[in-house]
């Protein structure tokens, strides 16, 4: 699904992606951890193609995602709330999602209940314009309008930062229901419980390096809490 092949980023004499070779599977679910500055945003937007390479390339479904449009088709994300519209309301905002993708308002309204108990009654018919929502039901509008695009390949930079716990604890049910579906997840998180919860692969980044890439088992979360302990 995702190739990453020689692919680095260097703003102002200093290289703050460079990766040498990752493959990432069809169904897979990815965690991209590391400490601030280790590179994940950058990664995201680089897949995205919302930044561009200096050198070497990212490839969707083998297709160069700088090259060939095709990947918007199958892909959805949210990485954070420049993303969103903020003088529309939610309800508009999903509208326009909607029509970006030719769903009818039936499977508009459908999709959207699917989300109410992560909305938890605090985002529709509110009367507030999403500018006025707090940074977490930001997130969650963000969040639900990729979800609801479903998408073979969905990122999502933080999304567990700013929401309530019981929001977190939907949303990663939510997540693992739609791997089961084979969808591609790709997240970021400095949550180490959340995402070896909700992961099977976890790569570590260090300095825009991978320095660690590790199949998820019942190790994982105690050698990554080792790791950034020193
Ligand atoms: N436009 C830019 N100009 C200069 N440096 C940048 C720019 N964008 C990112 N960087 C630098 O690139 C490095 C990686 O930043 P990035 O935001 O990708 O890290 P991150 O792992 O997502 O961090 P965090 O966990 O804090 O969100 C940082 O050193 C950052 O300062």
């Amino acid at each position: 699904m995702i190739q990453i092949q020689q692919l680095r980023k260097t703003y102002t004499g200093k290289t703050v992606i460079q990766i040498e070779d990752l493959q990432i599977n069809a169904g897979e679910t990815i965690g991209v951890i590391g400490n601030n500055g280790a590179g994940k945003t950058t990664l995201f937007r680089m897949i995205l193609d919302l930044i561009r390479a200096d050198q070497g390339q990212v490839l969707l479904k083998e297709k160069s995602v700088a090259e060939d449009q095709e990947w918007k088709n199958y892909t959805a994300s949210y990485l954070d709330e420049g993303f969103l519209i903020g003088y529309l309301s939610p309800e508009e905002y999903f509208d326009f999602i909607a029509s970006l993708q030719g769903m009818s308002k039936k499977q508009l309204t459908d999709s959207l209940q699917q989300y109410t108990e992560i909305f938890n009654g605090e985002i529709l018919d509110t009367g507030k314009f999403i500018r006025d929502f707090s940074k977490g039901n930001q997130n969650k509008i963000g969040i639900c309008s990729a979800l609801m695009q479903k998408p073979e390949l969905l990122i999502l930079d933080e999304p567990f930062a700013n929401l309530d716990p019981s929001t977190q604890i939907r949303l990663k049910a939510h997540l693992k229901s739609l791997n089961a579906t084979g969808l591609t997840l790709l997240i970021s998180s400095h949550d180490l419980n959340h995402v070896t919860d909700v992961c099977d692969r976890i790569i570590l980044f260090e300095k825009g390096r991978i320095i660690r890439d590790l199949q998820k088992d019942e190790h994982t979360l105690r050698e990554l809490e080792n790791y950034f302990a020193l």
